[in-house]
């Protein structure tokens, strides 16, 4: 079991968000986190990143309780917020270095220019993101799960601003991870095209 979650308990303010949440991920599996604006859902990605504290419970690690794995376990996954992580002042290409650089490289790694091709943004490796829309930012910012060699990804509303060719590039990439005994947590307001019993719900009722 790659990630076990028990009893795990999220306040914000004096709401309670979730209780006595439990669930295991296992490789191979993609859990896709749903729920109304406002139910938690990013809240429960960032504790399971160690982003933010539980108020009770446990994230488990390959058994291991994430606190324990201290700043090694940062390097256990890709994570995508709702904010791209992208620096605007840097090119598409040395955004990839820089998101090669920060995480654990796949061998053999494919040259950088290509990972743009994959991602639709050929010709764009010399331009800067400031210049870019908001689905060709969010193209750039996906290419981090072509650089890295993380088995789990975290990914909050990963498809947010892609166009329909983009959401079934993302679709791919990620169906690819999964067969490949890779892992995924994420959320998502809209159907997701992946089916099978790999795929589990959780939704938040908050
Ligand atoms: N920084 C914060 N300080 C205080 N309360 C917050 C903060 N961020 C979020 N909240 C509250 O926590 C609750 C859950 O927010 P969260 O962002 O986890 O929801 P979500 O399900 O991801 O929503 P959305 O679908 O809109 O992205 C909300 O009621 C929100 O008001």
């Amino acid at each position: 079991m790659l990630l076990e979650v028990a009893g795990l308990h999220c306040t914000r303010g004096y709401r309670s968000l979730f209780r006595d949440l439990a669930f295991t991920l296992e490789a191979g599996q993609l859990l896709l986190v749903e729920g109304r604006n406002g139910s938690g859902k990013t809240t429960l990605l960032k504790t399971l990143a160690g982003l933010r504290e539980a108020d009770a419970g446990q994230v488990l690690w390959q058994q291991q309780p994430i606190a324990a794995w201290g700043a090694e376990y940062r390097q256990q996954f890709v994570w995508l917020g709702h904010s791209n992580g992208i620096k605007e002042d840097l090119t598409a290409l040395e955004n990839l270095q820089m998101m090669q650089a920060l995480s654990p490289p796949r061998s053999p790694s494919s040259p950088l220019k290509y990972v743009l091709e994959q991602m639709g943004l050929a010709g764009n490796g010399n331009r800067f993101p400031r210049h870019f829309s908001a689905g060709m930012k969010r193209r750039l910012a996906l290419s981090r799960l072509l650089l890295s060699s993380a088995k789990l990804w975290i990914l909050d509303e990963p498809q947010a601003a892609l166009d329909k060719a983009g959401i079934q590039l993302f679709e791919s990439i990620l169906s690819e991870h999964l067969q490949q005994g890779g892992s995924a947590i994420m959320t998502s307001h809209h159907d997701v095209g992946l089916q099978g019993s790999h795929v589990q719900r959780l939704v938040l009722a908050a």
